[in-house]
């Protein structure tokens, strides 16, 4: 399941673009462990009461008759009946008590993420507000599935042990008052010890086979919560395989497109009549033609909420083409950078190669790129590369800003998409780094409010907003 959620893109799009599934991260972990443990409970509390009822059986029916053992089972399948008759649906509350239980983590989880915004803002009687709720109804649901775990806990007492000991007792009777009694008692010699003998024997296979065969009554229980947990999980699998092959739910309140977009490879970035539209079947720009061949640093301006980022996430892949041809060069050849830079837990190194797992450049080499963004000084100052640190909680927005725009100087891809990402660095470093992109040959693709970039790029695409763009020459 961890190989299908990080195939591609679907971990981006099974919460970014579908909204069949909030949670995954529990999806993958706690309900996948609970449902192996559930399915263990099943195997230990069904192979060792069968086998008892097999060996148990057949020495009952020894002395009792076929019928000894088909009397008892029959009890114990009017007792299922009965059982499953007034049960609820424990696999259906157990399902809803995983999701709030992941809606419950997930709370904490923002907290974790936001604590430094949520500190400031002294935001934390609300987050106590939100998580109480949370609290609340996993709590209520729990108690609910506790009081019909109760009910039914004594349904199941009665049935299974009190009926199922008077069925016994008449069972036990069988030898003596039963029809066949004439011969067991010839057999026997109607010697009341032989009786008592086996009146004991028979009482204690009784015992076990009831045991046994009350065990898989009850282990229903054991089955429902299975059915819970499989039930998430093959949700699970079904979101992640429709993801596979683009197959997206959501709701929307215009119904989404037909996806008929083609993606081509080329060393040129084009858009020929493609509609820029989000997952919510918003329609932000009806037909883009754009053309931009290596060395045609453009600069995209507009409002805010006007399709900029958009645009990229379509061309990145990430939201769906629904018409026109887009041509690209290799994934491997465009660098993204965000506002907000990814830095994953690891050392500083790999803060400058990511997503590389091994460097293509030494040490020295990346000392040299950190000079291009001003920020050589902090190896020293921090403890080297081999440092190991979790960067995004010890790093200022500038500092963070400044290892994402030596990312590209590492990486040199030929077309480099700069989202608002020198929005903390000062005008220096900033022109630095710029200078040192042109000089590389990286062509430049800018999203800025800032008038200092400007003068970086020789082409401009402007979004009003309403749908409207214009590509210009500068
Ligand atoms: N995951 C999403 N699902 C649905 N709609 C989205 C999603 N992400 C963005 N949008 C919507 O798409 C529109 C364009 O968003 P986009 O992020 O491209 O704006 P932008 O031009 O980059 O704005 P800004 O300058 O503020 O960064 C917005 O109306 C936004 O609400």
């Amino acid at each position: 399941m961890n190989q299908k959620y990080l195939k591609n893109l679907i971990f981006y799009q099974m919460t970014g673009i579908d909204a069949r599934i909030t949670n995954p991260d529990q999806r993958l972990t706690q309900d996948i462990e609970k449902w192996a443990e559930s399915l263990s409970n099943i195997y230990s509390n069904l192979t060792k009461p069968l086998l008892d009822i097999y060996m148990f059986g057949r020495k009952l029916s020894e002395i009792l008759g076929l019928m000894g053992p088909v009397y008892v089972i029959a009890w114990y399948f009017v007792c299922g009946l009965i059982i499953k008759l007034l049960s609820p649906s424990f696999g259906a509350l157990i399902a809803e008590q995983q999701r709030r239980e992941g809606k419950f983590r997930a709370d904490h989880f923002s907290i974790v993420n936001n604590s430094e915004e949520i500190a400031f803002y002294r935001g934390h009687d609300w987050e106590n507000n939100r998580v109480d709720k949370s609290l609340m109804s996993l709590t209520k649901h729990i108690s609910s599935v506790l009081w019909r775990r109760l009910y039914m806990g004594t349904i199941d007492n009665f049935l299974v042990k009190y009926g199922a000991t008077m069925v016994a007792y008449g069972i036990l009777a069988l030898p003596v008052f039963g029809s066949r009694s004439d011969t067991y008692l010839q057999k026997i010699g109607d010697d009341t010890g032989n009786i008592t003998r086996d009146y004991i024997k028979n009482s204690s296979y009784l015992i076990n086979m009831a045991k046994a065969i009350g065990k898989l009554v009850v282990s229903y229980k054991d089955m429902q919560s299975l059915a819970g947990y499989t039930s998430l999980i093959s949700d699970t699998y079904k979101v992640l395989d429709d993801l596979d092959v683009q197959k997206y739910e959501r709701s929307c309140v215009k119904p989404l497109p037909i996806m008929r977009g083609v993606f081509k490879e080329k060393d040129l970035i084009k858009f020929k009549n493609v509609p820029i539209v989000s997952p919510n079947g918003d329609v932000l720009i009806e037909r883009l033609n754009l053309k931009l061949i290596p060395g045609m640093h453009t600069v995209i301006r507009g409002p805010n909420g006007c399709g900029k980022s958009s645009l990229f996430r379509t061309l990145g892949e990430l939201w769906p083409l629904f018409g026109g041809v887009v041509t690209k060069p290799n994934i491997k050849k465009m660098s993204y950078i965000p506002q907000r830079p990814y830095l994953p837990y690891g050392s500083f190194r790999d803060q400058l190669i990511y997503p590389d797992l091994v460097p293509t450049k030494t040490d020295e080499e990346l000392e040299e790129i950190l000079k291009s963004v001003s920020f050589d000084y902090f190896i020293k100052d921090r403890g080297g590369f081999d440092k190991i640190e979790d960067w995004n909680d010890t790093l200022s927005g500038g500092q963070k800003q400044k290892i994402a725009l030596s990312r590209i100087l590492y990486h040199k891809p030929l077309f480099a998409i700069l989202d608002e990402c020198t929005s903390n660095v000062s005008i220096e470093v900033e022109k630095k780094a710029y200078e040192k992109y042109i000089e590389e040959g990286i062509t430049l693709i800018t999203v800025t409010h800032r008038e200092s970039l400007i003068k970086y790029h020789q082409y401009a695409l402007i979004m009003d907003g309403n749908g409207n763009w214009e590509f210009t020459a500068l």
